[in-house]
C-alpha cells in the first residue's frame, strides 16, 4: 500500500476547438492548478491543450494547423502547459475518452519505471473491481521524491458548458462519460449561466462518481468565448487583452476570421451527432 499522505501527480488535459485560443483557456489551467495545490493532496505536473481535428465539423472551425499554431504561440511562455497535435492531426474525429486514453498511455510509456503490465488498458467501466482513478500497481520509482505517489492521473479539464453537454442527446455515449469520471476524473471550471451542482445531482452516473469530479469556482468571472472573439473580429472590433498579443498578431497577419470562415461547415452535422445518431438507428 502506498502512503495515503503522498501527493498524487496530476496531468490536466483540455479538449476543445480553441478557435481561437483565448486568455480564458489559459486561465482554466491556472485555476485548476491553484485548486489542486490548495488540496495539499495533488501536484499538477503538466497541462495539455488538445485542439480538436477539422473532422469535428463545427461551424466556423478554421484549419487545425492555424488553431494549433495559435495555441503554441499562446503557451510559449508557460513552463507547464503545452499543446499536443495528436488529436488535431487525426483524419477522423476522435472521442474525448480516446484522447484521454492516448495521453494516459503516453504518460505510462514515457515513464521508464513502468513495466509493460502497467500499460494495459484500465478496467472497463461496469466491471466489478473497484478502482482508484488511473490506478495501476504501484512501482516504486528510483530517484522519486518520497512524498509523491508513483503513477500520475490524467484528468479532463473543461468549462461547465462541456459538463452540461453530457446531457445533450446523441452527443456523448454513456459508457464514455462513465469511463471519464470513473477511470480518469474531471475538473470543471464554472462558467456564467451554469448550474453544475444541480446537473450532477440529476445524473446517476455523475452522482456516483462525484468524488472524482472537481468543481472549481471562478470568482474573477470573465465570460470570454471564442465565439465572441470571432464575432468581434468580423465586426472590426478590438480583441486586445482578450487573447495573447502574439495570437492577435497571427490572426491579423493571416486574416483568419471573416464572414467566409464563419460559414465553414454551415449546415453540416457535428461529427459526434452524426456518429451517434446513425448508431441509434442501427
Ligand atoms: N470563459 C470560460 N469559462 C470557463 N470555461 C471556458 C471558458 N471559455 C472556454 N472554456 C472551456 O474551454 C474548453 C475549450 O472550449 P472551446 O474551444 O469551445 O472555447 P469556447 O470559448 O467555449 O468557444 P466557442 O464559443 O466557440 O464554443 C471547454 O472546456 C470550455 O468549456
Ligand atoms: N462524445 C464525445 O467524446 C464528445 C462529444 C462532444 C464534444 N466532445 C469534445 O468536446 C470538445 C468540445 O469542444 P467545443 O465546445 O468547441 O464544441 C471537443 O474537444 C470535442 O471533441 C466530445
Ligand atoms: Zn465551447
Amino acid at each position: 500500500m502506498e502512503d495515503p499522505d503522498k501527493k498524487t501527480e496530476v496531468v490536466l488535459l483540455a479538449c476543445g476547438s480553441f478557435n481561437p485560443i483565448t486568455n480564458m483557456h489559459l486561465r482554466l489551467f491556472e485555476l485548476a492548478k491553484d485548486y489542486f495545490d490548495e488540496t495539499g493532496k495533488y501536484k499538477v505536473i503538466k497541462g495539455i491543450i488538445s485542439p480538436v481535428s477539422d473532422a469535428y465539423k463545427k461551424k466556423g472551425l478554421i484549419s487545425a494547423d492555424h488553431r494549433v499554431t495559435m495555441a503554441k504561440l499562446a503557451t510559449k511562455n508557460s513552463d507547464w502547459v503545452e499543446v499536443d497535435d495528436w488529436e488535431s492531426s487525426q483524419s477522423e474525429w476522435v472521442e474525448t475518452v480516446k484522447v484521454l486514453r492516448y495521453h494516459h498511455q503516453k504518460l505510462l510509456s514515457s515513464d521508464p519505471t513502468n513495466s509493460l503490465q502497467n500499460a494495459l488498458p484500465l478496467t472497463k467501466p461496469g466491471r466489478k473491481r473497484k478502482q482508484e482513478p488511473n490506478r495501476h500497481d504501484p512501482i516504486k520509482k528510483k530517484n522519486q521524491s518520497p512524498d509523491i505517489k508513483s503513477t500520475p492521473q490524467i484528468k479532463l479539464l473543461c468549462g461547465s458548458d462541456v459538463l452540461e453537454s453530457f446531457g445533450i442527446p446523441n452527443l456523448w455515449k454513456l459508457e464514455d462519460i462513465t469511463e471519464i469520471v470513473q477511470n480518469h476524473g474531471l475538473v470543471c471550471i464554472s462558467r456564467a449561466g451554469s448550474n453544475v451542482q444541480k446537473f450532477i445531482y440529476e445524473s446517476d452516473v455523475l452522482w456516483r462518481h462525484k468524488n472524482n469530479i472537481h468543481l472549481v469556482e471562478e470568482w474573477i468571472t470573465n465570460d470570454i468565448s471564442s465565439t465572441r472573439i470571432r464575432r468581434a473580429l468580423r465586426r472590426g472590433q478590438s480583441i486586445r487583452y482578450l487573447v495573447p498579443d502574439v495570437v492577435l498578431a497571427y490572426i491579423k497577419k493571416n486574416n483568419l476570421y471573416n464572414p467566409e470562415s464563419e460559414d465553414k461547415n454551415a449546415g453540416v452535422v457535428l461529427a459526434p451527432l452524426q456518429k451517434y445518431a446513425s448508431d441509434s438507428k442501427n
